[in-house]
């Protein structure tokens, strides 16, 4: 595979897509994919369904999977293999962060049932950009915008944000973890050096 794949991750609100879109406008990143999980195709449609309402939590994940499959085989792969370099705002980290505490008490270790049910087909990032920060800041930044999601709540998003840095830990040669409580403009030059950095080792 010739292009690299990026994902920004991390939990509601965290600053993900501001800095998706601050990316998307900057020149150096005119030739870059950029895509999201949920994706804006019928089975993200779907997983944005189950998100507001109460679906069944495996059935949830398995929709979110199902996206990530498509995903996966109609917009990555290709992209890739092209060689253009892509830039997901959530991607199968927010799998292993999130369905890891909706599936709580339903696997012995839901993260690693999690993660095995992507091996095989699923492709990982070369670099994963961790937006961390307290969920109460995050869920405050939230409360400032439109519709929420069930996910939106503070002792939920703690567990997530204690996945998230469980994952960090697990693969730093790929994960950067960036503090958003802070100016936009600060965040933003920590994003582009991890990026620069992970394309001039090319
Ligand atoms: N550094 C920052 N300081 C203050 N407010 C911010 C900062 N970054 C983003 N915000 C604001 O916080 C809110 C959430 O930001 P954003 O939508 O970028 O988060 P997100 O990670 O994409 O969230 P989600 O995953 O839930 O879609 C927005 O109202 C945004 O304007
Ligand atoms: C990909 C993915 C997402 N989620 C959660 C995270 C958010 O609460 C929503 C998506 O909303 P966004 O504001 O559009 O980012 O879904 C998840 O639980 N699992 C996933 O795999």
């Amino acid at each position: 595979m010739k292009g690299k794949l990026i994902t920004l991750e991390g939990i509601d609100g965290s600053g993900k897509s501001t800095m998706t879109e601050r990316l998307r406008s900057n020149p150096d990143f005119k030739d870059f994919v950029f895509t999201r999980e949920p994706t804006t195709g019928w089975i993200g449609d779907a997983v944005n369904r189950a998100i507001h309402s109460d679906t069944d939590n495996l059935a949830e994940l398995l929709l979110f999977t199902a996206d990530h499959a498509e995903h996966i085989s109609k917009l990555i792969l290709p992209a890739l293999e092209s060689g253009q370099n892509v830039i997901s705002d959530r991607y199968s980290g927010s799998r292993y962060a999130y369905q890891a505490v909706t599936l709580k008490g339903k696997f012995p270790e839901p993260m690693e049932w999690i993660q095995q049910i992507h091996h095989g087909w699923t492709v990982d990032p070369d670099l994963t950009v961790l937006f961390d920060i307290d969920p109460k800041i995050s869920v405050e930044r939230c409360g400032n915008r439109g519709e929420q999601t069930k996910f939106e709540k503070i002792d939920f998003l703690e567990e997530v944000r204690a996945n998230y840095l469980k994952l960090a830990e697990a693969h730093p040669e790929r994960f950067v973890i960036i503090n958003t409580d802070r100016p936009v403009d600060e965040i933003e030059k920590d994003v582009l050096d991890a990026i620069f950095s992970l394309l001039e080792n090319k």
